[in-house]
């Protein structure tokens, strides 16, 4: 009988004893490379060298391999074409029937913060891909798996059936094609980011799937949540959720805002986050102060809601928030008696976020038909901004507190939005309306007797003079906005005219 070949060839070799074992009980000829060869032999296997094949000596530290005629023509050659079968003839090379290559850790090594670029460099693979491309090309006649995950099918086909069918090797060769494209795309960010460029002229960003999800933003809507390969401390993608259902995908874009608000704040805070906005912000000296005030900010929007923590959650925080309906509770971490009581409640998601401090850096990306929109994030912070107070009167210290934590709520709500809060607490939110003035009505409703003496804050300039009287009218005592409106002067000029303190930051902060 003629030997059938398979080629061998990985950097991770993972159940990959158990799989060259099954592949020589069936009569194939095992052919590797130089370290996957000394794995294979050791463990009893018979192997020949990829060296013996080529009759040429793995050189310049293994750059080169595997990157010969020998290989690649046994491994592209089509084995119903006359003419190739002919040419393997003429020059003695052995058709490849099965193909187990997987690649240099390239994703590990840069995702140690000590390796240097020679070693990424390094890690780069050239051989690996340029056989797992060939034999997934020729899947007509190639078997080619690069998922260890996949070894047990491959060889449950050849015992059962003596090869491996049409359909699940053109399976593995787009799979094969993912994976190359994938490693590719981590290799020109990489680089992409060393050589500064902005904007290059394509973009190749990579995604894993984390999940699927039940369903999307409605039930008829079919989802799933994939991440960064490189995971970034702090965010949702990189939460570990310790109890409850599965997330959904209004849960995950929920805890999002939830957490991108949380870190503004040094101090302890609590965020209550409805479709997307913080409908109740905190801030005190405790966790459990915090979501007091939280609370209180909106006992009605809270229900149903996500609550996310910078600080610990203990047990008498815990027990506050066992007494309302929430979907979600994130935190850095929870204390083992708050886990007993918020574990009572059987669906309640409880997940922790390794918020390591660092800022989220990466671009947004929002996809739009036809394309996809790339921007920085909005990092920018109250100390960051330059602040000018054009009123006669000055905002008093406890205006100032009220002001910069209406300013750090402002940015995370959809616009146009307009936030009262105290020195605490939020009091207000007017959320994505289409009018400032609209915004500005809706918080200073929802404040009621709270607005006296709250500060505002809008994420945008007024336009006209009619927010400033609205405020003045509810009571409010101090504003925040960017400033810059041609009728800058009227709002001013109105501001003075109620002995508002106003403030501008010199920054907008539009979120759609
Ligand atoms: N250059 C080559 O010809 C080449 N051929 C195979 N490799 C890679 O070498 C690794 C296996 O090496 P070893 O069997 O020596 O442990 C695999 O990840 C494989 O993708 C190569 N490496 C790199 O580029």
């Amino acid at each position: 009988m003629v030997q059938k070949r398979a080629l061998i060839s990985v950097s991770n070799k993972k159940g990959i004893v158990e799989f060259a074992t099954g592949l020589s009980e069936l009569g194939y000829e095992v052919i590797s490379t130089g370290g996957t060869k000394r794995a294979l032999e050791e463990a009893g296997i018979p192997v020949t060298g990829v060296s013996d094949i080529t009759g040429f000596p793995e050189i310049l530290d293994g750059r080169v391999k595997t990157l010969n005629p020998k290989i690649h023509g046994g491994l592209l050659a089509k084995l119903d074409d006359p003419t190739h079968m002919l040419q393997l003839e003429e020059h003695g090379i052995e058709p490849i029937a099965v193909v187990c290559v997987n690649l240099y850790p390239f994703k590990e090594t840069i995702s140690r913060q000590e390796a240097s670029v020679e070693e990424a460099i390094e890690n780069i693979d050239i051989g690996g891909p340029s056989m797992l491309r060939a034999a997934a090309k020729n899947h007509q006649d190639v078997a080619v798996v690069t998922d260890p995950l996949d070894y047990e099918e491959v060889l449950r086909q050849l015992k059962e059936a003596g090869k491996v069918d049409g359909e699940t090797k053109r399976r593995l060769a787009a799979k094969v094609f993912r994976h190359t494209a994938a490693y590719d795309a981590m290799i020109a960010t990489y680089l992409t980011e060393l050589a500064g460029e902005e904007f290059p002229e394509c973009l190749t960003v990579t995604y894993e799937l984390k999940d699927r999800l039940r369903y999307g933003e409605n039930p008829h809507q079919h989802a799933a949540f994939y991440k960064k390969p490189i995971e970034e401390g702090g965010s949702i993608a990189g939460a570990i959720q310790l109890h409850g259902k599965e997330l959904s995908y209004n849960n995950i874009n929920d805890a999002n805002a939830a957490l991108q608000l949380v870190r503004e704040f040094s101090e302890p805070a609590a965020i209550a986050v409805k479709h997307m906005n913080p409908c109740g912000v905190g801030t005190g000296e405790t966790a459990l102060d915090a979501f007091l005030q939280a609370y209180e900010a909106d006992s009605v929007s809270i229900f149903g809601g996500i609550v996310a923590f910078n600080r610990e959650v203990d047990v008498r925080t815990a027990e506050k928030l066992h007494e309302i309906f929430l979907e979600i509770i994130i935190a850095p971490s929870f204390s083992e008696e708050a886990l007993a009581v918020l574990q009572k409640k059987k669906n309640l998601r409880l997940l922790t976020v390794s918020h390591r401090g660092e800022k989220i850096t990466g671009r947004n990306l929002v996809s739009v038909e036809g394309g996809l929109l790339v921007q920085d994030p909005d990092l920018y912070s109250f100390e960051d901004a330059t602040i000018t107070v054009p009123t006669k009167r000055q905002p008093t210290e406890e205006e100032w507190n009220a002001l910069k934590l209406g300013w750090k709520v402002v940015k995370h709500v959809k616009s146009n939005a307009i936030v009262l809060a105290n020195g605490h607490r939020t009091v207000g939110v007017g959320a994505g309306q289409m009018n400032r003035i609209g915004a500005a009505k809706i918080a200073i409703e929802q404040a009621g007797e709270q607005a006296a003496g709250a500060a505002m804050a809008s994420d945008a300039f007024f336009p006209m003079d009619d927010t400033v009287e609205a405020a003045a009218r509810a009571g409010i005592t101090a504003i925040i906005q960017p400033g810059g409106s041609i009728r800058d002067e009227d709002s001013i000029k109105k501001a003075d005219e109620f002995g508002i303190a106003m403030v501008f930051t010199g920054v907008r902060h539009f979120k759609h």
